[in-house]
């Protein structure tokens, strides 16, 4: 048996899996708390992350029906960027700063003048900084925080941070690495040059976790965590990696010729590479993948974020809100938004605010507000479909994940926008099911992780969504709309 953990912004989920049968046998998640305040923080404490773990840990072995002195190793998955700065004792010494947290939008500005603009930050990272990632976090640490900042021992991502408390070590592979702004994305190297830029008091050579190869375990399960998950001892902890990384694996995404696309808190698409990708627009991160490759990836900040925004400020259930995107014809009768109600990442707007455009007194009805919401949020992501260009043109499928995977009428929207047909995995958290086929990888010398994939990723036919040649027609004249108004508003050319 071997169980994945995906710690995501809103919610861990665990997922137990029994190779042997090729079946997903039970899974679990539990909510965690958002931390937000002025001037977009958005942080939380890894206290609580551990709570989330241990309560969906024990949900999903008990669904399973399992013993847990059955299971032989286990797979994390993360939120990619956080922050995690622990002492030497290994407490956290400030909350974890996340991926979505743009406070340190003018500190990550400055650290890209002083990289040497885009192209110095292609040249030693094989990407472009973007506020989201680990390197303005630290910057804005140093300056706003500063005894924080003296106490730190080690600075891990969310992922490295967990496999820490399960193990005891501090390690990195370079799937998570390649997005915190101090790795070199080609060579899969820490950059300590670019390090010392961001963080001159501090030696990296001791507060950067121990890089790993992503077959390689991060260690072994400590013996009293053992005791109290009932688990036997030397229970294996793969390398882990980035969500999106897990996401990948999870869907099958792990040769060129399919994208996985995700609509959770953020919007992800990604398509895998064997070689490194320095793509035309320096909103394509170059990240690496948590199995070996590349995972060029573009990530949007406002999808079910923003759809939660509007359905909560309506008071609406997630079946209501869907009924009103229903009730009202493609393109909102004339509503646009742009949906950039925690600043955006791509387009690279980090201080942006949302809009809502075209509103008139016959227009402006809870169903069209609700359909213009959720039709924006996924443009956003043809808009980085289209940024992927070649990666992403070829691809036969869209394997589509994240909470709002579950929605019918997103996943056909997807596919009316893409003029790509769209596919579910059958476990709900393809990130959790991810970890724990690499956890199954790492365990098993001989296995290979395409027959694990072949063998465990299977699809529900049921969600197949089929682009339909009329909508597609129609999204491709709002899509249009959308863009002239990113260009009117935002300066984005069309
Ligand atoms: N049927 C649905 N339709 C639309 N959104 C949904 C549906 N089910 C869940 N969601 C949304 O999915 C989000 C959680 O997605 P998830 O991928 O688990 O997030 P994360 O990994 O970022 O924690 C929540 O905002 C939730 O409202
Ligand atoms: O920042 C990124 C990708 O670069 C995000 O995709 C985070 O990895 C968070 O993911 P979710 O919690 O939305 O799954």
């Amino acid at each position: 048996m071997y169980i994945g953990v995906d710690c995501g912004t809103q919610s861990t989920k665990v997922v137990v899996v029994d190779v042997e049968s090729e079946q997903i046998l039970g899974e679990a998640s539990r909510p965690h708390a958002l931390i937000e305040g002025d001037n977009g923080r958005r942080e939380q404490s890894p206290a609580d992350w551990l709570a989330a773990f241990r309560g969906a840990f024990f949900d999903a072995v008990a669904n399973a029906g399992i013993d847990a002195r059955r299971v032989r190793a286990i797979g994390i998955s993360g939120q990619q960027h956080g922050m995690v700065a622990i002492d030497a004792r290994g407490e956290p010494v400030h909350p974890a700063k996340l991926w979505c947290d743009i406070e340190t939008a003018a500190h990550n500005t400055a650290l890209i003048q002083r990289l040497g603009g885009e192209a110095g930050c292609l040249d030693k990272l094989g990407l472009v900084l973007q506020t989201g990632y680990t390197a303005s976090k630290i910057a804005w640490l140093r300056e706003t925080h500063p005894q924080a900042y003296g106490r730190i021992d080690s600075l891990l991502l969310p992922h490295d941070y967990l496999n820490f408390w399960l193990t005891g070590e501090r390690v990195a592979e370079a799937g998570d690495a390649s997005g915190t702004g101090y790795f070199d994305t080609r060579s899969r190297r820490w950059r300590h040059d670019v390090f010392a830029e961001i963080a001159p008091e501090l030696d990296p050579e001791r507060v950067l976790p121990q890089l790993i190869e992503s077959r390689e375990p991060a260690g072994t399960v400590r013996t009293d965590l053992a005791r109290e998950l009932g688990l036997t001892d030397g229970v294996v902890v793969s390398s882990g990696g980035g969500d999106n990384m897990m996401g990948a694996i999870g869907t099958g995404n792990i040769a060129p010729g399919l994208v996985t696309l995700s609509l959770g808190t953020s919007g992800t698409v990604c398509a895998y590479s064997p070689a490194p990708v320095i793509a035309d627009s320096a909103m394509v991160a170059n990240f690496c993948a948590s199995q070996g490759g590349w995972l060029p990836l573009v990530c949007t900040m406002n999808v079910t974020s923003a759809t939660t925004r509007i359905r909560e400020l309506f008071g609406l259930d997630l079946k209501t809100f869907g009924e009103r995107v229903a009730a009202t014809p493609i393109g909102a009768e004339g509503v646009d938004v742009l949906p950039f109600f925690n600043g955006e990442r791509v387009p690279a707007l980090p201080q942006a605010s949302g809009s809502f455009l075209g509103l008139t007194g016959r227009n402006t009805t809870q169903a069209n507000l609700c359909r213009a919401v959720i039709e924006s949020a996924t443009f956003g992501l043809r808009y980085g479909l289209e940024l992927l260009g070649g990666l992403a043109e070829g691809a036969s499928q869209i394997r589509l994940i994240g909470g709002g995977a579950k929605s019918p009428l997103w996943r056909q929207m997807v596919a009316d926008i893409t003029a790509t047909p769209v596919i579910c995995p059958q476990v709900t958290d393809a990130a959790a099911l991810g970890a724990a086929l690499q956890a199954a990888w790492c365990h098993r010398h001989s296995a290979s992780l395409e027959s694990l994939c072949e063998r465990l990723v299977h699809l529900d036919e049921d969600s197949l969504a089929e682009p339909n040649p009329d909508s597609v027609e129609a999204y491709d004249v709002v899509y249009a709309r959308y863009r002239q108004a990113l260009a009117e508003h935002h300066g984005i050319p069309a």
